[in-house]
């Protein structure tokens, strides 16, 4: 049985005045989420991801349809058991949301003094919890001390305080630069392995998606239009609006236009080389044109690691002896797509 499954759930919300319609945030959703995911829903803004996360935690209920819980229906819980379902999930923001006034000791501790935890326990979880974050150091520190991947780590020490099954974070790394969201990603990956929590992970990065989900939703205007396996999804999307989303950070092959300017650029022969099944490497590929003596440019594209599964497109510009490059074009063709541009697929744009 799936940990969280959502079948034909919808959220609307009233008309805000009379001459507007009632939003339909959510438009009939059916989810699966399997205990030990780290599932990522993703999408554009407003396409109703946030709304999803506070049906699943029960802060919100439903219009329609049912959010089930180990099998359980939300919406038929009463007050005292929507608490403690409450304390199986764990949240972390985009804002973080600490409490500026508390210290970071306090901030973590916040959820186990809700819980009534007796104090000695309470005191060895906090230490525990700020351990395992990297924070020992700072219990007695206040949020305003602290840099942003830090507040994050409070963020999510503080939301593992009660034990939770399930995590759900909400743009958790869209307020980091680059290097800290690589490290919030990382601690949210030994979460998700050293502790067998479900993370449930909102985003519109893509990055955070390939980096740490196996499964994948996409959303559009209420609606998931496409779930499976994030490799899947990613190396092959089905459907108009996950293409639209994924070529957003998968670049692509160059258009005519890019090939003529690339053409003008570099010398030698312009090779377009297609990853799809996951097979193979940028870096094989690399040591193999460099032991047949060939010189090589990446000149567009690049290609894309899913847990260990390349995906993408690289165009490199290589020079040598053609017999060299047709030997080594040949042995790639038997795993890998080849395309080669001739001055002819260029000639459009050479006229534009
Ligand atoms: N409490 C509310 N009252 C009225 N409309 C709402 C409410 N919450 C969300 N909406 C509307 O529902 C739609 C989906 O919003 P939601 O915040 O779930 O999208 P999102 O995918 O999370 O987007 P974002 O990434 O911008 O947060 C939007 O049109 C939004 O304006």
């Amino acid at each position: 049985m799936p940990l969280v499954s959502l079948r034909d759930v919808r959220k609307s919300y009233p008309a805000a005045s009379k001459n507007s319609e009632p939003v339909t945030a959510v438009a009939g959703v059916d989810l699966d989420i399997d205990a030990g995911d780290v599932f990522g829903i993703i999408g554009y803004s407003g396409a109703g991801k946030s709304t999803l996360v506070r049906l699943i935690n029960a802060l919100e209920p439903v219009t329609s349809g049912s959010v089930l819980i180990d099998g359980v229906d939300v919406s038929k819980l009463g007050e005292k058991e929507l608490r403690k379902l409450r304390l199986g999930i764990g949240m972390i923001f985009q804002q973080f949301n600490l409490f500026d006034s508390k210290t970071v000791f306090n901030n973590v501790a916040y959820p186990l003094r809700v819980a009534r935890t007796p104090k000695p326990e309470l005191q060895r979880r906090v230490a525990e919890l700020l351990k395992f974050v990297g924070l020992a150091d700072k219990a007695g520190n206040y949020p305003e001390q602290l840099s942003g991947g830090q507040k994050q780590r409070v963020g999510i020490a503080r939301a593992l305080a009660t034990s939770p099954r399930i995590l759900l974070a909400d743009e958790a790394t869209s307020a980091l630069d680059p290097e800290t969201t690589h490290e919030v990603l990382s601690l949210l990956k030994r979460v998700n392995e050293e502790f067998g929590v479900t993370i449930i992970v909102i985003t519109h990065e893509m990055d955070v998606i390939q980096t740490l989900a196996n499964k994948v939703a996409v959303m559009d205007r209420g609606r998931v239009v496409e779930q499976g396996d994030v490799f899947e999804v990613f190396s092959r999307p089905r459907e108009a609006s996950s293409q639209r989303f994924v070529a957003t950070v998968v670049r692509g092959v160059p258009s005519p236009a890019e090939l003529s300017q690339l053409r003008e650029r570099h010398p030698g022969r312009i090779v377009t080389l297609s990853f799809r099944d996951g097979s193979g490497s940028q870096g094989a590929v690399f040591l193999e044109l460099a032991q047949a003596g060939i010189g090589f440019e990446l000149v567009y594209g690049g290609i894309n690691d899913i847990r260990g599964q390349a995906f993408g497109h690289l165009t490199l510009a290589l020079t040598g002896a053609d017999a060299a490059i047709d030997t080594v074009l040949a042995r790639f063709a038997e795993t890998i797509e080849v395309t080669e541009s001739t001055s002819s697929d260029t000639k459009g744009a050479d006229r534009g």
